[in-house]
């Protein structure tokens, strides 16, 4: 067996008098492409915090390999549509999370941004102020910054909930070429299951006080419904 990128052992998360998670164990492997599906409230958006190191396991532990300072983590929020006064170009609001030490970017810097960029097709549009752009469009623009430091890990939090259909598969395209192509590693929280079942390799159903893990292939849309009550 090889080793995993994120190893989550024996879990339990607890706010005052509300457990969220006890014993919750699963591994994310390298180059995979993990669903966590479930319904609201179950523990996704902590689990994706406790992932961040925002909150703090009450027991067990979540171990990174090699590091938790070597794994780079994106994120893309869930959609939300900004003000049209919104002033940064695409260009610029990527550029916001290459984390060099001087107030303008490097050449070696600024190339970073334009692969970005062009990985999540909006560098046609890089000089757009971000307001003015579509949902999708936007949607893209988080998924580039997301990705301009080439992090191992890119979670997906809800991130097409709010987006049409059309632009749902556009970015899950864009995402799966990713995968398939730097090997970047990808955790979507979703509530949407026939959108997990086409773009995950494995997924974790999460229910109250049970989870279930396992390989995509072979499941069904009412398989994973009863598997997350979603
Ligand atoms: N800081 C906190 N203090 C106390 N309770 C919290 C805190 N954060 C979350 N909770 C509770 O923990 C449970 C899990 O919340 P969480 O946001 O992780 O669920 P979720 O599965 O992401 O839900 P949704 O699909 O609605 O976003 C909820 O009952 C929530 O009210």
């Amino acid at each position: 067996m090889t080793e995993p990128l994120i190893a989550v052992q024996h879990l339990g998360i607890s706010f005052p008098n509300h457990p969220v998670f006890k014993d919750l164990n699963f591994d994310i492997q390298r180059g995979d492409f993990l669903t966590v599906i479930g319904e609201n409230g179950v523990g996704k958006t902590t689990l994706i915090r406790a992932l961040l190191g925002l909150v703090k396991p009450t027991t067990g532990q979540i171990k990174y390999y090699p590091s938790r300072k070597a794994t780079k983590i994106g994120y893309v929020p869930q959609f939300r549509n900004l003000d049209q006064e919104y002033p940064l170009t695409i260009e610029d609001f990527v550029g916001l999370n290459v984390r060099g030490w001087l107030p303008w970017l490097s050449k070696a810097e600024h190339q970073q941004v334009n692969t970005a960029l062009s990985v999540t097709n909006v560098k046609k549009i890089k000089q757009r102020p971000l307001g003015m752009a579509s949902g999708g469009e936007k949607q893209r623009a988080y998924l580039a910054q997301a990705i301009v430091e080439a992090p191992q890990l890119l979670i997906l939090d809800e991130s097409t909930a709010s987006l049409d259909n059309e632009m749902k598969y556009e970015l899950l395209d864009l995402v799966q070429n990713l995968n398939q192509t730097s090997g970047i590693t990808v955790l979507f929280i979703t509530h949407d299951l026939p959108l997990a079942q086409k773009y995950a390799k494995h997924y974790l159903a999460l229910r109250p006080g049970q989870q279930q893990f396992g390989a995509m292939a072979g499941m069904s849309i009412e398989q994973l419904k009863e598997a997350s009550d979603v």
